[in-house]
């Protein structure tokens, strides 16, 4: 045996999929790869040839996989009168092509270009109709030899988009995360013209124009409606404002060594996407077969008013989802009645309340006090006269989250004069502001639209909580550095309410974690994984406009049901 031989890929701790990428750290893994041997040009033919791959399956040739690549081009038209019966399969949702498919190749100056010109070759091949787009001037050696062979081919290469013909398919090679500086003319406007041509839109690496790190627009940027994003998740493709730029995005796993990430990034990554895997391996699942309710944590849930009744419903079933072992949910007196038609499983706390109709008080059963739970999740639909019951919560010594006006309470005075840190909490605090409350808050920190994975990590780390940021792509941080971004999820979940039920759901978690000793970020991330899992699937069985907050919470169940276990 030899033991300097570095672990396979598929034995080892974090997963590819997990790992997010700045471009400097890119950059650092490519140069590690090529120092270590492997020529550059040979790395691009194997990503590309990937690429061409996935290209013909998804776009050009769908369900005939396995007969046309590789094998001696079994099926592979090359008439237009083939075309016309070849095309006429299964095309799912895209236009069917009753002519040879037009692809257009959108080339730069640097590798993303070199990458592009040789999925423009093996299309070529293949017998598509390809035609390129080449703007500059100067291109980098690799690229440049690239073109030189595909215009011996005698593939058609234009430098001005005008020149360019009408094509069915476009596919990006404009920039990758080389892009460094805000795009000009004549670039610019070739982008913007493309963007208006209805025609699906594949880019590689990147849409070009996105910066890698922020995903900030830089002038303009390629509309995708697919990214092939190349070996490890780049930063910028997972930040909210990039979002409508990126299409559907997926990672092309060119088996980069896992040794060359870690030693870029460490053992465990600082920023990390939250996977199927990493959930499943948080999550308390397979129950042990002997325990009992307080064994499965016990949550109190603190919430609603005479005015948000809804609220506390709402919480109430998002935390029952979770399986949390008990739940006691103090409400206002007046509320007791509805809660417990909700949820009869519930031990319902009725509080004195306030001529508002708030929580004025909290008024738990005999020989219990706020510590003998495992956790509290606090907040929705208190109105902000409860905000005495949010400083007693605050001196509790279990962990907690705080949502909706718990975060409008204790903004006021804002966090960052003070905030946590020194000590008001002990134990673990998490805070789930969408960006409004973010800002209330945080208002010294930068924009928490523009960069929301440095805006969170900041609020982590003065205020001394674990910190999520709902949004599109909801982004978590604890005070050491650590973040977690959950990398899918649906505008279905634009709606008033599924924050509420992102909160029992994720009390309910936090008190397992609690009795199960898992670390409590990780439950933070799984249950906001979970959550949006859940938005997915309704999403795709009722539409986007078919998911109200009582529906998603009828999903949080059955999307682990669905889930491929096998597959983990
Ligand atoms: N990493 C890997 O393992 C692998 C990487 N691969 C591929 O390499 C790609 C990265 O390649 P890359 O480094 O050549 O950079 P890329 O994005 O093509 O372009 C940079 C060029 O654009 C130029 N430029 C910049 N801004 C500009 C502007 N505003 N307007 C005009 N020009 C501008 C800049 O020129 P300069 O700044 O010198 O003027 C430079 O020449 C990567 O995304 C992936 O596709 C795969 O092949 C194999 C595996
Ligand atoms: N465009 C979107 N895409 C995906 N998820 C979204 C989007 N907009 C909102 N969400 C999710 O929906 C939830 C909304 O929470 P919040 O704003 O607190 O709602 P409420 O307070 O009404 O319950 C969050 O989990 C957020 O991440
Ligand atoms: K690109």
């Amino acid at each position: 045996m030899n033991n300097q031989h570095p672990t396979p890929n598929n034995q080892r701790r974090i997963e590819i999929s997990q790992v997010v990428v700045t471009a400097q750290q890119m950059r650092e893994v490519e140069a590690r790869i090529f120092a270590a041997g492997i020529p550059v040009a040979a790395l691009m033919e194997k990503v590309a040839g990937l690429i061409a791959r996935r290209i013909l399956d998804m776009y050009l040739n769908p369900g005939q996989e396995d007969n046309r690549w590789g094998g001696g081009e079994l099926g592979t038209p090359t008439t237009d009168r083939e075309w016309g019966l070849g095309a006429m399969g299964r095309w799912g949702d895209q236009p069917r092509f009753y002519s040879r498919p037009r692809v257009g190749i959108l080339v730069g100056p640097g590798h993303n270009g070199g990458d592009a010109l040789v999925v423009a070759r093996e299309l070529y091949f293949r017998g598509y109709a390809v035609f390129i787009y080449s703007p500059f001037a100067k291109l980098k050696e690799l690229t440049s030899q690239h073109l030189q062979y595909a215009q011996s081919l005698g593939i058609p290469c234009y430098q001005s988009i005008e020149d360019l013909p009408e094509c069915d398919l476009l596919v990006d090679g404009l920039f990758g995360f080389g892009l460094e500086r805000e795009l000009q003319d004549p670039i610019a406007s070739a982008i913007n013209q493309l963007n208006h041509k209805s025609v699906p839109i594949i880019s590689i690496d990147m849409p070009s124009g996105l910066h890698t790190d922020t995903g900030k627009v830089l002038g303009t940027a390629i509309r995708a409606s697919h990214t092939f994003c190349l070996g490890l998740w780049k930063l910028g493709l997972l930040q909210d404002q990039a979002l409508e730029y990126v299409g559907k995005a997926e990672l092309i796993d060119f088996d980069i060594p896992l040794a060359d990430v870690e030693a870029v990034l460490g053992e465990t990554p600082r920023i990390k996407r939250v996977t199927k895997n990493s959930v499943f391996s948080t999550l308390p699942l397979p129950r042990p077969a002997v325990t009992h309710k307080y064994k499965e944590g016990h949550l109190l849930l603190i919430c609603g008013s005479r005015r948000y009744a809804g609220g506390a419903i709402l919480t109430g079933l998002g935390a029952r989802a979770s399986g949390v072992g008990m739940l006691s949910i103090a409400v206002p007196e007046s509320l007791k009645p509805i809660l417990v038609s909700h949820l009869p499983e519930a031990l319902i706390v009725g509080c004195p309340e306030t001529q508002t109709g708030a929580i004025a008080q909290l008024q738990l059963p005999e020989n219990t006090d706020l510590n003998s739970f495992d956790a509290i999740a606090c907040g929705p639909g208190l109105t902000k006269d409860a905000s005495p019951i949010v400083q007693q919560v605050l001196e509790s010594t279990i962990p907690l989250v705080l949502d909706a006006d718990g975060l409008n309470i204790l903004a006021n005075p804002p966090l960052s004069k003070g905030g946590m840190k020194g000590g008001i909490r002990q134990a673990l605090t998490v805070l789930t502001p969408h960006t409004g409350e973010f800002q209330r808050l945080f208002p010294d920190l930068p924009d928490a639209k523009h960069n929301r994975i440095e805006a969170v990590r900041e609020a982590a780390a003065q205020s001394g909580a674990v910190v999520l940021l709902k949004g599109a792509r909801t982004v978590i941080a604890n005070s050491e550095g650590a973040v977690w971004i959950v990398p899918e999820s649906t505008p279905a979940l634009a709606r008033g309410g599924s924050g509420d039920v992102l909160t029992g759901l994720m009390g309910g978690l936090i008190a397992q974690a609690v009795t199960h000793q898992i670390a409590a970020e990780d439950m933070v991330a799984a249950a906001a994984w979970w959550h949006a899992q859940a938005g997915i699937l309704a999403a795709q069985e009722r539409t986007e406009l078919g998911v109200d907050a009582f529906t998603l919470t009828q999903y949080l169940n059955l999307v682990l049901n669905h889930t491929d276990f096998d597959s983990l």
